[in-house]
Parts: C-alpha cells; sequence; structure tokens
C-alpha cells in the first residue's frame, strides 16, 4: 500500500485561550497543500518484527517514535490481530515548518493500515485514534479544507474556492518547535472572524487575516517578513506564515509568481493548491 501524505497550510490562525491541561484552543482554515511524502506499508514476511525504513530528509529524534510507528502500534493495541508490517517512509516535506508533516504521516498510516488490512473503520473512528497522535493529526483524515477549532482537532465545514489559485512555500532551513512557539503566544480572540475575512476577495486578506504564531515568532525571527515581503514584492495575492512556522507561503490568485532566487539552504516548494 503506497500513499502519499501531503502538508497542510494554515489560512489565518488565531490562538484564542490557554486550556488547563496546557493546551490551547485555536481557530485557523487548514487547506491541503500538494507537497508530499511517500509512505508504503506491507506485511512483513513471515517471522519479521515491524520495521520502519527511513530515507529522504532526515528527522530528528529516535525513529522509535516516529509517528508512523506510533500509529500502527495504536491501531495494535486495539487490533492484536494485525500483523507486523514493513513501512518505508521517504520524507521531503520539511519537519518543524508548520507544514503538519508527521501529523499527516500519522494519518497517512492509520488509512493505511485501514486499507491493507480491511479493518473498515469509519471516518470518525480513524479520526479519533488521529487525535491521540497529535492535535491537527485528525485534519488529514478526511484532508479537505475545514475550518479547525478547539484544540485544532474539531472541524467545521468551509466553502472555500481555492481553484487556480498558485502558492510557493518558502521553508528557511529554520527548525521551529511547536511547543516553543505556543509558549510565546499571548491568546486573546480573533481581531476579525475568520469565516467572514475568507468569505471576502483574496485581495482583502492581507488586511484582514493573521497568524498569531507570525506576529509572535517575527521579532526573534526576522527573516520571516523578509520572506512574506519577498513573495508581496513578487506579486502575491496573500503571505504569511503557515502554522507555529518556519514556513511562509505566498498565495497567486491570478497567475503564477515570477521567477525568485533564495538562498540555497532553503527549500522552496511550487504549485497549485
Ligand atoms: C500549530 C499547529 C496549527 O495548525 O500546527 P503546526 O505548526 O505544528 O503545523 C497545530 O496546532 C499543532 O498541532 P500538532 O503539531 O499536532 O501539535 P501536538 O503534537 O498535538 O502538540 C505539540 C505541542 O504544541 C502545543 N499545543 C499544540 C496544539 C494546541 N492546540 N495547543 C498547544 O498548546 C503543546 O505544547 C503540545 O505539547
Ligand atoms: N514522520 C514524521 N515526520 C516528521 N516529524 C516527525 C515524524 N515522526 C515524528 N516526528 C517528530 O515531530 C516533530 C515535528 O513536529 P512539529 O514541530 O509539530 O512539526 P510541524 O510544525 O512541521 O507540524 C519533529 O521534531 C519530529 O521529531
Amino acid at each position: 500500500m503506497l500513499t502519499f501524505p501531503n502538508a497542510k497550510l494554515n489560512l489565518g490562525l488565531y490562538v484564542t485561550q490557554r486550556r488547563p491541561d496546557g493546551f490551547h484552543t485555536l481557530e485557523s482554515v487548514f487547506v491541503p497543500l500538494p507537497w508530499t511524502d511517500a509512505l508504503e506499508m506491507l506485511p512483513a514476511p513471515a517471522g519479521a518484527a515491524t520495521s520502519l525504513t527511513l530515507t529522504g530528509r532526515p528527522i530528528p529524534g529516535d525513529p522509535a517514535t516516529n509517528l508512523c510507528l506510533k500509529a500502527y502500534e495504536l491501531l495494535q493495541a486495539d487490533f492484536p490481530e494485525l500483523p507486523p508490517v514493513q513501512i518505508y517512509l521517504h520524507k521531503i516535506v520539511p519537519i518543524g515548518a508548520g507544514l503538519g508533516g508527521g501529523s499527516a504521516d500519522a494519518a497517512f498510516a492509520l488509512k493505511a493500515a485501514n486499507d491493507l488490512f480491511s479493518l473498515n473503520l469509519p471516518i470518525e473512528k480513524l479520526e479519533r485514534y488521529a487525535r491521540r497522535l497529535g492535535s491537527d493529526c485528525a485534519f488529514f483524515i478526511q484532508n479537505k479544507p475545514v475550518l479547525a477549532v478547539e484544540k485544532g482537532d474539531v472541524f467545521e465545514e468551509i466553502n472555500l474556492n481555492l481553484k487556480s489559485v498558485s502558492c510557493m512555500v518558502v521553508y528557511p532551513n529554520l527548525h521551529i518547535s511547536t511547543a516553543e512557539a505556543y509558549a510565546r503566544i499571548t491568546p486573546q480572540p480573533p481581531k476579525h472572524p475568520l469565516r467572514e475575512a475568507l468569505a471576502q476577495p483574496m485581495s482583502t486578506w492581507r488586511d484582514t487575516l493573521s497568524n498569531d504564531f507570525e506576529t509572535a515568532l517575527t521579532p526573534s525571527h526576522p527573516v520571516l517578513a523578509e520572506i512574506k515581503q519577498k513573495l508581496y514584492d513578487a506579486g502575491a495575492t496573500y503571505a504569511s506564515l503557515s502554522g507555529s512556522g518556519s514556513a511562509v507561503y505566498g498565495l497567486w490568485e491570478n497567475g503564477e509568481p515570477v521567477a525568485m532566487t533564495w538562498p540555497t539552504e532553503y527549500t522552496v516548494w511550487q504549485g497549485m493548491l
């Protein structure tokens, strides 16, 4: 079973309250971004234990804690008949980038196991498992634009027309930990209601849509503002930090970005949303 876990972008992100459990409530629109890893899951040969083979971009931390393995172990706890598997992950999406790459791998591992072993788990059950692996993990089960609330794990429908929007994502090779980014935020109500702002033309979003992480992180990481400015200078209709960073994206409602040069240590993705 070969799958391609994709990244996500955040359109607006407001951290609204600190919860008693230390997590935060947020409001953000999550949108799938077709920048993908490759994840394969196969039944292991007879007698072999579950294994994970990692290639591509190095993932910090012990491979035993990789979210793909955690996802499979979570299912095995409830379905002891699940056999050992071989998992191959070719990592492409930058890590600590605000693109949700690890959460996507976890969600796609759940979906792959569900399909491979015909568990027939409905979407709600898959989302329930995903929530236990990471706050934004459940988004990748249905993988469609949604307004995320609560911990970013409860979703409301939203109508967005992002057809023929072209996008550039710039990752300045700066790993920002999500937990540290949250620690820098002072929660507050949204400055502009997200639904209303997004219902207006994209050309207005620059004035009405913001990401609280961008406001909190830019003073210590001025490169984020420099990238954003460069995207606007290249004609982007809207540009923003994604999630807790450090990837910054630009959207072009009509046409495409002009050719741009970036430092060689940056990773840049360009395509249609
Ligand atoms: C900020 C967001 C916005 O889309 O995305 P990323 O920037 O990571 O992509 C998400 O809320 C990230 O979700 P996710 O990356 O799954 O976070 P988790 O693994 O659940 O939690 C990592 C840490 O972030 C903090 N955290 C996370 C989610 C939340 N609603 N409140 C929090 O305070 C907690 O300190 C937690 O220990
Ligand atoms: N399959 C995976 N892909 C990426 N990161 C993973 C994976 N499994 C576990 N992780 C861990 O998750 C962390 C990335 O989380 P986070 O900072 O929230 O990223 P992002 O902001 O890109 O969502 C990394 O430090 C990494 O050790």
